[in-house]
């Protein structure tokens, strides 16, 4: 995380010590680097230059349209699931003819909006849904741009929960009966076929997968060109993994050279959807430490943020680092599970941590800056975290803490008499 860095024993973020933000606006807190994220999608756009690429950030892994619009204004598309996700992207400025639409389940109504505005491309996922898209824009008296999601079925050696490119995974269109459909395609006349994605898997530490992926996925389109059927171009999804602890994945630029020698003079336009890989290490979250239990059979610190908040390790046993916003030279270390307040076993951020933690020490929970704050949820009626991004020696807030008056929103009692 290099914009994060200690100075004189303190964690700054930029030019900001995230003591004084912990103590400005309070904990738990989700901060990010503005300097990291864009340093993150200038090693893609760089490794892209001169190749007309478009590079869709995956607006799921952190969708503050603070974050959206910095993207935005360099340049980048958006990779989105929802017409939730077109709002923001549209809110935050973004382009829409950048925007290309994923996900098995595309309701019409979020169809009709994204040919409204004009979208790049459907990224469809199954048989069922290219006839929803085929009829949807019928009836709006468009064409539809669309692309195949084909599931090549490769390991890509990741957690089973985020592993999407397999054939029992619900993901895409295996890639044995892809052919079929995009005949089917080729003679509908809403759609206008110009695509073939696939999106393996998320937090890949090797370049191989995404090779043998990229192998299958050429091999269907000679096929289909062979009957006249041309793909103009290829989306290879997301998935390039980040340093939590001790990985070591490949960096954007190799993955991206490595793909181009793969390709080599072919005219397909590429398209890549990375989401964890650019804002993962640019964000951290704040917790403070409430109190300290030692029971007989083990050490807790109690702390302000919980599952609720960062789910990644009661989801997946994700393991993120998590350091003291303030280093300390006298007392000693122990090994401490680092639990929230929530009333569920599961409820923890970090486990068997050696740290020299006393009651009201600031920590920051690393990497947080990709499936943090979107996965949060008002378990146990807590309010979610503010976010700020930090900019050199400025700090903004990007989303308010929620108050609890905002979880009872929309909440109506049942009349007095019933
Ligand atoms: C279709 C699609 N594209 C892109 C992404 C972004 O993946 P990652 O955050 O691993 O780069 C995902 C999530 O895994 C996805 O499902
Ligand atoms: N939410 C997951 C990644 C899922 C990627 C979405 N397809 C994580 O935190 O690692």
């Amino acid at each position: 995380m290099e914009s994060f860095e200690y100075r004189n024993g303190r964690l700054f973020c930029e030019e900001m010590a995230l003591d004084t933000l912990a103590a400005t606006h309070g904990t738990p807190a989700y901060v990010y680097s503005r300097d990291a994220i864009e340093r993150a999608y200038l090693a893609y756009a760089n490794a892209l230059q001169g190749r007309g690429a478009l590079i869709c950030y995956a607006v799921k892994a952190n969708s503050n349209i603070a974050l959206l619009n910095l993207l935005a204004r360099l340049g980048a598309g958006f990779d989105i699931v929802s017409i939730g996700e077109l709002e923001r992207v549209l809110r935050a400025g973004g382009d829409p003819a950048k925007v290309v639409f994923s996900g098995v389940g595309k309701q019409a109504d979020e169809i009709r909006r994204a040919l409204d505005v004009g979208i790049f491309c459907f990224n469809i996922e199954s048989d069922a849904e290219l006839d929803r898209v085929n009829a949807v824009a019928l009836e709006a008296g468009k064409v539809a741009r669309v692309s195949f999601r084909v599931n090549p079925d490769v390991d890509a050696g990741t957690h089973p929960y985020i592993s999407t490119g397999l054939k029992e995974n619900k993901f895409g269109i295996d890639i044995d009966q892809a052919i079929v459909v995009y005949r089917r395609a080729a003679a509908l006349p809403g759609v206008d076929v110009v695509g073939m994605d696939c999106h393996i898997g998320s937090q890949l530490t090797e370049i191989s997968p995404f090779l043998d992926a990229l192998e299958r996925l050429l091999q269907l389109v000679d096929r289909l060109q062979t009957e006249g059927i041309h793909i103009s171009h290829l989306d290879l999804g997301g998935g390039l993994g980040v340093c939590y602890t001790d990985e070591t994945p490949p960096a954007p630029d190799a993955f991206i050279a490595a793909m181009l020698e793969r390709l080599g003079d072919r005219p397909l336009q590429l398209i890549f959807e990375p989401g964890r890989s650019i804002v993962a290490n640019a964000g951290v979250l704040l917790t403070r430490v409430e109190f300290l239990k030692q029971t007989g059979e083990k050490n807790f610190a109690i702390i302000d943020a919980a599952m609720n908040d960062l789910i990644r390790p009661a989801l997946y046993s994700a393991y993120q680092e998590i350091i003291p916003l303030s280093l300390r030279d006298e007392g000693e270390s122990r090994h401490w599970d680092l639990v929230g307040p929530i009333c569920e076993t599961g409820d923890f951020l970090g486990k068997d941590r050696e740290l020299n933690l006393q009651a009201g020490d600031l920590l920051a929970v690393c990497s947080a800056g990709a499936y943090g704050f979107v996965m949060a949820s008002n378990y146990n009626s807590r309010p979610r975290p503010v976010e700020l991004m930090v900019d050199d020696n400025q700090v903004f807030v990007i989303r308010e803490r929620e108050k609890i008056s905002d979880l009872m929103q929309g909440e109506q009692l049942l009349p007095g008499d019933c």
